[in-house]
């Protein structure tokens, strides 16, 4: 199998100026990813995970390390070190990122939300629409919400529609970044059901799951942090 993704020795820290402050989040992390595997991470709350996941998606910038990303259009390209147009090319077309909060955007409906990350891959109106209508669907949020702003939504109606702008646009590589933090069993079930989806596909994902449970039988490896470094690695097939 051919490598998609490897992290090398990569080190991440905040100063907080103010109260002057120094949180080593990452020290010396390495992971590696093949195409098509579904790796999770786990962790204490505050052991970097997120950090991680940041760093490859460049919302944060690390201190030392590299991150090797395998991609499609460009090969192999070191995302600690590309340009912000090439990252923003990824962002669109390669990578997709979910976390457990919604960004939304002002005087958007959710239903334009979906359609939004599928117009933006070059994709024309009736397409996006679809493609957008079969995701609510499949997430199951309620079709009177489709053309509401998602700000009075309930937590669980966010994070489907969060999930579902991610999922839409089926990226190579995806980071869920607890994705079902806060839903119920049944709309946990839909997601499972469409990582699922997702990697027979061939799709490779990185997650992040409290729910160790969740993470049964769908992770091929899982690693372990603990303040800012990794202290298990387990192959569980
Ligand atoms: N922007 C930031 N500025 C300062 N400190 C930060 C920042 N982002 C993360 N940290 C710190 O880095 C450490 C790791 O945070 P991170 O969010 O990666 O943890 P986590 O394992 O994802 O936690 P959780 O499971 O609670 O989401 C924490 O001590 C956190 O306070």
């Amino acid at each position: 199998m051919e490598e998609i993704l490897a992290i090398k020795h990569l080190s991440k820290s905040f100063t907080i100026h103010n109260l002057d402050k120094h949180i080593e989040a990452l020290h010396d992390i390495s992971i590696d990813i093949n195409e098509g595997e579904f790796v999770g991470i786990t962790g204490k709350s505050g052991s970097g995970k997120s950090t991680v996941f940041k760093c490859i998606y460049r919302t944060y910038a690390p201190q030392k390390g590299s991150i090797w990303y395998n991609s499609k259009k460009f090969g192999p390209l070191n995302l600690a070190e590309i340009s912000e147009r090439q990252m923003i090319y990824l962002r669109k077309f390669e990578i997709g990122y979910v976390s457990q909060f919604l960004s939304i955007m002002p005087r958007t409906t959710a239903q334009e939300i979906v359609k939004q990350a599928v117009l933006e891959m070059g994709y024309v109106e009736a397409y996006a629409e679809q493609e957008a209508n079969d995701m609510l669907e499949h997430f199951e949020l309620d079709r009177e919400l489709w053309d509401c702003h998602p700000s009075t939504f309930s937590g669980g109606e966010k994070l489907r529609l969060n999930i579902a702008r991610a999922m839409v646009k089926r990226p190579r590589l995806l980071l869920l970044d607890e994705p079902t933090a806060s839903l119920d069993h049944a709309s946990k079930l839909k997601v499972r059901e469409l990582i699922e989806q997702l990697k027979s596909e061939g799709t490779t994902m990185l997650g992040i799951f409290h729910d160790i449970e969740f993470m049964e039988n769908l992770c091929s490896r899982e690693y372990t942090m603990r303040a800012g470094k990794l202290t298990a690695f387990e192959n569980l097939t």
